[in-house]
């Protein structure tokens, strides 16, 4: 099964997405997600100049080697770019395989490990009142699990609170970074209020998560670990930066509170300190940035051995694309935790049409062949690209932060 085409198609129907396709002589073609928010372009130029000349005339069937040729191949290895564009190949290829076998992908994985995939909803508000009134919006959609993100008292831009009530949060907003300030303090106080009200209006057993969007030092987000254990989160998620791996020894010291990590690693050599050492409860890392399912397959099954649990990335800059083939990872991966889901708008569904449902707080990824998920190219050239940038972050002093 030779490929015999492979080509980029950038749309941006609301946000910014590329696709890649690649076309076999056999007429199966598969595609993949190839978005990296605010760095579009970039994959795009590492795959249309160093990439897919290479990919044609090659087997198709051959995903391994593939994986290793583009990996090793590339001497000048890992990194989000890289990385997105091999995962773009990779999910690819799973898909022309899986729709040759003529089955739904979970099964070429290895068949179901449950019925449905539970995933988590994004609650925000420019106040704790207003995200509890969006909270229950998403428990009245019947979301079993919702991130909640919620406006600070003096700071005038707080990451991951939608503009106006019951939008979707699109971060990436502004042709060049917008600048956001910050205060750590005034966060600290604020935010375990948040999870006490929601505990108290809508009980225990309502799975909450929450974003700290890499903003503290580790001392800082073991203290708040300690601070909302008696909230029972399902996850703290990126409490520190975590290049430095080892910042995560000093947070399990002072916290039973499950972390989440990783929506910006791309490969197993970001983790694995952090999983070795169980570190954290819940790895992010997700098909399109990490290498695609032959890499993050292998991260997975890493995880496993030390209970550590899948929690895949998912917000609105990750494609439909992304999105089935995860719903496929997760309805196959044994350590499966949780799927992040950020509904795309209805002009982003258009232009990728799609097999997933969501039902009562879960998704199934549906019974196609391949992933599920395809483009509507005609519809896709409607969309010219639109350069978006991801705001950047800085301290009331000026000093820059993370954002
Ligand atoms: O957990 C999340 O979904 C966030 O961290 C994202 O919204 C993240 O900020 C964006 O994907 C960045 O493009
Ligand atoms: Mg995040």
């Amino acid at each position: 099964m030779k490929i015999i085409e492979a080509r980029v198609i950038v749309t941006c129907p609301g946000r910014n997405l590329i696709t890649l396709k690649i076309v076999t002589d056999s007429g199966i073609y598969g595609i993949g997600d190839a978005t990296l928010n605010g760095r579009e372009m970039a994959v795009v130029a590492y795959l249309e100049e160093h990439v897919l000349p290479a990919l044609i005339g090659r087997d198709a069937q051959r995903i391994e080697d593939i994986w290793q040729y583009l990996y090793r191949g590339a001497y000048w290895r890992r990194g989000p770019v890289t990385m997105t564009a091999i995962a773009a190949v990779d999910v690819a290829l799973w898909d022309i395989k899986a729709k040759a076998a003529q089955m739904p992908l979970y099964q070429l994985l290895g068949g179901k490990s449950r019925e449905r995939v539970m995933v988590y909803g994004h609650a925000t508000g420019k106040d704790i009142e207003g995200c509890l009134d969006e909270v229950a919006r998403h428990v009245e959609l019947g979301y079993k699990a919702v991130r909640v993100q919620c406006g600070i008292p003096g700071i005038a831009t707080t990451y991951g609170v939608a503009k106006r009530s019951g939008e979707r949060y699109e971060p990436a907003d502004s042709d060049l970074p917008a600048e956001h300030v910050w205060d750590t303090a005034k966060y600290l106080n604020h935010v375990p209020k948040l999870f006490a009200a929601v505990r108290e209006r809508f009980g225990d057993d309502l799975h909450i998560l929450h974003d700290v969007h890499h903003r503290l030092t580790p001392i800082e987000a073991g203290r708040l670990g300690k601070a909302v254990e008696p909230f029972n989160l399902f996850w703290l998620e990126d409490c520190t930066p975590a290049e430095n791996q080892q910042a995560f020894r000093l947070i399990r010291q002072h916290t039973t509170t499950p972390l989440a990590v990783g929506e910006v690693f791309n490969s197993i050599h970001d983790c694995r300190e952090l999983i070795q050492e169980q570190l954290i409860d819940y790895i992010r890392a997700t098909l399109v940035h990490a290498g695609g399912i032959t890499h993050v397959r292998r991260i997975a099954d890493f995880a496993a051995l030390y209970q550590v649990r899948t929690g895949f990335h998912g917000a609105t800059d990750l494609s439909p694309v992304c999105m089935g083939a995860a719903l496929h990872f997760d309805t196959w991966v044994p350590n499966f935790g949780i799927q992040e889901h950020m509904p795309h708008d209805e002009c982003i569904d258009e232009v990728f049409p799609h097999a997933y449902r969501f039902d009562d707080g879960h998704f199934t990824p549906g019974e196609t062949p391949g992933h599920g998920v395809d483009i509507d190219e005609n519809l896709a050239a409607k969309y010219p690209y639109k350069r978006a940038s991801l705001p950047v972050n800085r301290l009331e002093d000026g000093t820059l932060w993370h954002w």
